[in-house]
């Protein structure tokens, strides 16, 4: 039975540009008989010209074959651009797909979420205007000048089909010998890119503790391999160029050797001018063929580039839209939540479970790693469940649209995360910015005031990465932008991490503005500071919810366990903030 393989969307997009190619190849026939122009000319100035001494027929060919060379290179330019133009309909296409598939990629830890995607789109884009491409293009013509050497002479002919043998023999031996390189080297490369990369974003830390050293030592290991495999390859393949040049030079001069002894046996159509044009076809037979020899090397990159998209796509195939479903109220239901990281069966949540009412805030404390982050993620609705749900107004948050979902909810991670432009287009989430709405929320965050201090105010560029700005700037911005547009539901993972006593105000003045206004808040937090103004507690531990309810009850439960511990232990009594932070 044959495998459910899904349809590759690749092969689709290019299949769809048919229209192009068929234009193009038009075009490929007309300028590659053309070629056959200036074997014209000269059988006819050989014929017309030298026998009868006439030189307004010299003039008028000469005019022709001008003009042939005209018609050729605009037929050339022509096709080029219509390739050009099916490049770039395949952009339309296809790149909001690819990158939409990297951003998953990244979303759910597999590889793909890179650079590399880009660049290997780019490489399949740039092919359909490639020499190798409207080469190959041309090839069919050489089976219109071998049928012409038949006629011209069948001894001629078969010497013509031998060479077209040895010449695609030479393609496919290169081809065995130079892609295995090829691919290596290309793999190579791509590593020593992301090691780049990776230590380019990295800066700080290399110059810092003095790692450049052995950072370029590594880099370089990998770059090394690259050169080596690209180095092997292209000699190898200059090898085999030589070769196809050769076939094709000494088919030119034995088609003009073997038309001579024909000519010699009288067994030559069209006499001595035949000769020259048998030499000229033989060599323009063998040149498309010559010219894809000599690209091979792009044609194994875009290969390569090919089935690394392919199985992207394939591997995370395009989302139905989400639901669309009414304007959420901020009623949040966590059914029995299990989760995993994508591609991980290890489960870090286990069995979570509560619900909270429009305007409620609750605060998730619990020592590091036991999970606070992930149910942020799974609150938002990033990661798929393991198991249960997480539902805002009853309505699952994962399959939820999520650019309907989005100006609902807000959403402050870990690591901030704020992008290249300036802090209004930050703060509006790069969207249409309301100059009033931004202003709210910075003011909500105490960040007003700072902005205006700025030289172009909120058009003040953040950065990349809000590089310009102190941590506890672009902690509060991220807040801001969590806070846009007045969403129902928030869920802040450490929003005080690197706040001040001031930040720290300013933030629980935040919440207690929103949540009167109906805003339902979650907060993880290690800090106790944000206890003041939250309903309820949350503490997990190893991914299992140790206790829910309202925050003095908690507070009153753990106090009480704590202290019996204590006691049990050593008779001593700890303070209630401490208890919590302790958990
Ligand atoms: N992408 C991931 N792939 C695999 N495991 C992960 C991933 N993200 C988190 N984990 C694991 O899940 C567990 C919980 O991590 P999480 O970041 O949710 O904890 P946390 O309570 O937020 O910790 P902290 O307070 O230190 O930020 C950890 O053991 C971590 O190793």
């Amino acid at each position: 039975m044959k495998p459910n393989v899904p349809p590759s969307e690749l092969r689709d997009a290019i299949a769809s540009l048919r229209p192009y190619f068929v234009r193009a190849g038009w075009f490929s026939v007309f300028s590659s008989l053309l070629i056959l122009a200036p074997s014209g000319y000269m059988l006819e100035v050989y014929d017309r010209v030298v026998n009868t001494r006439n030189h307004t027929t010299l003039v008028m060919l000469t005019l022709l074959i001008l003009g042939a060379y005209v018609v050729m290179e605009v037929l050339e330019w022509a096709r080029s651009e219509v390739m050009r133009s099916a490049s770039v309909e395949l952009d339309r296409r296809l790149s909001g797909r690819i990158f939409g598939a990297i951003f998953d990629a990244n979303l759910k830890r597999i590889p793909g979420g890179s650079q590399q995607p880009l660049n290997d789109f780019r490489t399949v884009r740039d092919f359909l205007y490639s020499p190798a491409l409207l080469a190959a293009m041309e090839t069919p013509i050489a089976l219109v000048m071998m049928v012409l050497l038949f006629m011209i002479s069948p001894w001629l002919g078969w010497a013509a089909l031998v060479f077209g043998v040895i010449q695609v023999a030479v393609a496919w031996f290169n081809e065995r010998a130079t892609k295995p390189l090829l691919m290596k080297a290309n793999g190579s490369a791509i590593a020593a890119q992301q090691y780049a990369d990776g230590a380019l974003r990295n800066a700080e830390v290399i110059e810092s503790m003095g790692m450049l050293r052995d950072t370029h030592r590594l880099w370089q290991r990998k770059q090394r391999d690259f050169l080596r495999f690209q180095a092997l390859a292209s000699e190898r393949a200059g090898g085999f160029q030589a070769l196809a040049k050769l076939v094709q030079n000494i088919l030119g001069s034995l088609l003009l050797g073997l038309a001579c002894w024909l000519l010699l046996r009288n067994q030559l159509n069209g006499g001595g001018g035949m000769m020259i044009v048998a030499s000229i076809l033989g060599g323009r037979m063998l040149a498309p063929l010559v010219q894809v020899v000599t690209q091979w090397q792009s044609v194994v990159n875009v290969r390569d580039a090919w089935m690394r998209l392919d199985q992207l796509l394939m591997s995370l195939p395009a989302q139905a839209p989400g639901m669309a479903l009414p304007e959420p109220r901020g009623a949040l239901l966590v059914e029995q939540l299990f989760a995993s990281a994508p591609g991980n069966p290890n489960q870090i949540l286990r069995g979570v479970a509560f619900a909270l009412a429009p305007g409620e805030a609750l605060a998730v404390v619990g020592p590091s790693a036991s999970g606070k982050t992930t149910l942020a993620r799974m609150l938002v609705g990033l990661w798929p469940a393991a198991g249960g749900k997480v539902r805002l107004d009853g309505a699952d948050v994962h399959t939820w649209s999520k650019s309907e979902l989005g100006p609902y909810v807000g959403y402050l991670p870990q690591g901030v995360e704020l992008f290249e432009g300036t802090l209004a287009e930050n703060i509006a989430r790069f969207g249409e910015v309301d100059m009033a709405k931004v202003e709210a929320a910075a003011r909500m965050v105490g960040l007003h005031d700072f902005i205006l201090s700025l030289p172009h105010g909120y058009d003040n560029p953040v950065g990349a990465d809000g590089a310009r700005l102190s941590g506890g700037q672009r902690q509060r911005v991220g807040l801001a932008r969590a806070l846009y547009g007045n969403p129902v539901f928030v869920v802040l993972d450490e929003p005080n991490s690197s706040l001040d006593e001031q930040g720290d105000a300013a933030l629980a003045q935040a919440i207690l503005a929103a949540k009167a206004r109906g805003t339902t808040f979650v907060i993880m937090t290690h800090r106790t500071s944000v206890l003041a103004v939250v309903d309820k507690l949350l503490v997990l531990r190893d991914g299992l919810q140790q206790i829910f309810g309202p925050r003095d009850e908690v507070i009153a439960a753990l106090n009480k366990a704590n202290q019996q511990a204590q006691q049990a232990a050593s008779g001593q009594i700890v303070p209630a903030a401490t208890a919590v932070a302790a958990s």
